[in-house]
């Protein structure tokens, strides 16, 4: 994956393209313009896209819990969901928040190395977050979550000064993730230092690539 494009496929349920079947047809594609590893939502999905392109891919769980905020492969129970279909990495919520049932994200690390060859990404929003990730035992990082939680800048584009803080001072590979819109911003994560990128919604949810054209013209 190293100094490559990663294509992030998910489609929730309120979302237009929901379907592993479908996520699969997206993953092809992506495969077939250069992607060497998907990104995807949920068991299901991780294995239809698997079986249709036998490139890495990186699963997680998105689930809500009404005692925390964390919902990106948030528990054991989303952990032991992933493990059963046997992605290449297991994305997850690596922020300094609390997580449901109070579980620990060193405990989740431990599960998930314990299991197989599997890797950790660690989805952070802040350096804090960073920090306490590898201090957990991840194998590495992304940006995901800077802009979503209470404590990280809100913006459009996506968060090259947390992407170059990350680069100069955590020894792990750092993969750029979050509104990544262009080829040129994608260009300027590399050569910023980051391991890969990741981009999702600009190539794979149709409705906000229409948006970003009605917003233009209707404005
Ligand atoms: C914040 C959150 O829930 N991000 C999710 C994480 O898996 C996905 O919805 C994003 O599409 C993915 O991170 C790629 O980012 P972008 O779609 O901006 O290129």
């Amino acid at each position: 994956m190293h100094k490559k494009l990663i294509v992030s496929c998910q489609a929730l349920e309120d979302e237009p393209l929901h379907g592993s079947e479908l996520m699969a047809r997206m993953a092809v594609a992506a495969k077939e313009g250069g992607a060497v590893a998907i990104r995807s939502n949920s068991a299901n999905d991780v294995e239809a896209i698997k079986r249709a392109t036998s490139i890495p891919v990186i699963g997680l769980v998105k689930r809500n819990y009404s005692d925390s905020e964390v919902f990106i492969t948030a528990t054991a129970k989303e952990v032991k969901e992933l493990l059963k279909v046997k992605p290449d990495v297991i994305a997850m919520d690596a922020t300094v928040r609390n997580r449901p049932n109070d579980e620990k994200l060193k405990d989740l690390v431990q599960l998930i190395h314990e299991h197989g060859d599997t890797l950790v990404m660690a989805d952070i929003a802040t350096k804090e977050d960073a920090i306490y990730a590898v201090e957990c035992g991840v194998d590495m990082l992304s940006t995901t979550l800077s802009g979503y939680t209470a404590d990280s800048p809100k913006q459009k584009g996506p968060d090259f000064e947390l992407v170059e803080q990350l680069c100069r001072e955590i020894p792990i590979p750092i993969i750029a993730e979050g509104r990544i819109q262009t080829p040129e911003q994608a260009k300027r994560m590399l050569n910023t230092g980051a391991w890969s990128v990741v981009v999702g919604s600009a190539i794979t949810r149709p409705q906000l690539i229409t948006k970003s054209f009605t917003d233009y013209l209707y404005e």
